[in-house]
């Protein structure tokens, strides 16, 4: 894999980062945990600011570190873009000089496009004479991010670029953190605590625990293995994607097709059709019937295979479904599930109450 491999033993005295990861070539990928797991340490090895004595680095078929035969490229050759929690801009320099100031730093920038790429891609063209105490919250992290893809990385390092941010800001800026996702051709590594970010942006999943990769995987494998953090509780949800392949005006319904099937949807705007769309279904969204159910105001009945059960919180009952080749969670009282006789292997309807687009 053209990704990125990464080998890292790293011990402090109360905690040891080991991880050994095959990362993917782009998308985002992000770095999940509880606090102290480790994740901004393991970006500050990729980053070169911390030195493992053991350690293994390539990125995109490059070796950027290699204990076994001494390299190591130190921080300012190593094309990358790192992003931080707050944007730490220049305050005497406007947006543009900011800007600038980045790519003259650093020895790898090749794209003279670059800067104007990346100003277009986080809309702030608006903005390039300013100076930062004149910019909100919002804007400040957006011309951070366009510093850190101004010098055309590599890679992007991103480490909770939300999180200083108010509820108003974050939605501000999740679209064009999507946007990076679908028109960047680099990795993303993102990493992040908040389980609604995860769903919304990334591809690709990295569970940490004290110091240790707990799990990795596609967001759709990790998200519904039932012994992951985020398949408990009210927050467990799947995320669907496909295109859209219908609407109906008349009901201003969306229809997506997906590896599962079709599934509709009420929506404000019309979709065109081909367009990609990628949906949350909360698991206590879906309901489990033993027989397609008639008359009822559900529209969307899938058939599904149950693929797993585990106990969840407060009388409830975690179910994996394969609906087509697409996994699925449902979230069902035990009463239900003794009742209808759940148990793996058995083919039962899953019925989606509610989807949201992200
Ligand atoms: N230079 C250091 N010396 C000793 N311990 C360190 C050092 N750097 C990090 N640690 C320890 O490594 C552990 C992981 O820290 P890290 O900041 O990577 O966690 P995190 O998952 O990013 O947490 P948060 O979500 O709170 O930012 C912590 O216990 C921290 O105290």
């Amino acid at each position: 894999m053209e990704g990125i491999h990464v080998r890292f033993h790293l011990p402090f005295p109360d905690f040891t980062l080991e991880t050994d990861l095959n990362l993917p070539e782009r998308g985002v990928t992000a770095l999940f945990g509880h606090s102290g797991s480790g994740k901004t340490t393991l970006l500050r090895c990729i980053a070169g600011l911390e030195r493992p004595r053991e350690g293994f680095l390539q990125v995109r078929g490059k070796r950027w570190q290699d204990s076994k035969q001494g390299i190591f490229l130190p921080t300012h050759q190593r094309p990358l873009g790192y992003v931080f929690q707050e944007a730490s801009l220049f305050p005497h320099l406007n947006v543009r000089k900011n800007l600038e100031f980045g790519r003259k730093r650093t020895g790898f920038v090749r794209n003279p496009r670059g800067l104007e790429q990346a100003v277009e891609l986080l809309g702030i063209s608006h903005l390039l004479e300013r100076m930062p105490d004149k910019l909100s919250g919002g804007e400040r992290q957006r011309v951070a991010i366009a510093r850190a893809l101004a010098v055309c990385p590599q890679v992007l390092l991103m480490d909770e670029p939300l999180a200083a941010l108010d509820l108003q800001r974050k939605q501000e800026i999740l679209p064009f953190l999507s946007r990076l996702n679908s028109e960047l051709d680099i990795p993303i590594l993102y990493v992040t605590h908040s389980p609604q970010e995860v769903t919304r942006l990334a591809d690709y999943l990295v569970v940490l625990e004290k110091g240790k990769v707990l799990r990795s995987g596609t967001l759709e494998e990790t998200m519904t293995a039932l012994d992951s953090p985020l398949a408990q509780g009210q927050q467990a949800s799947t995320i669907l994607t496909g295109t859209v392949s219908a609407y109906e005006t008349a009901f201003h319904l969306t229809r997506m097709a997906f590896s599962g099937g079709e599934i509709s949807l009420p929506t404000a705007q019309a979709f065109a059709v081909g367009e990609r769309l990628r949906l949350r279904v909360y698991a206590s969204d879906v309901a489990i019937a033993l027989h397609p159910v008639q008359d009822s105001s559900i529209l969307n009945v899938l058939p599904a295979t149950i693929t797993g059960l585990a106990n969840d919180q407060q009388g409830r009952t975690m179910l994996r479904l394969n609906v087509g080749d697409t996994a699925l969670l449902a979230s069902i009282t035990h009463k239900s599930a003794s009742v209808l006789g759940l148990h793996k292997g058995m083919q039962v309807f899953a019925q989606i109450k509610a989807t949201a687009i992200l």
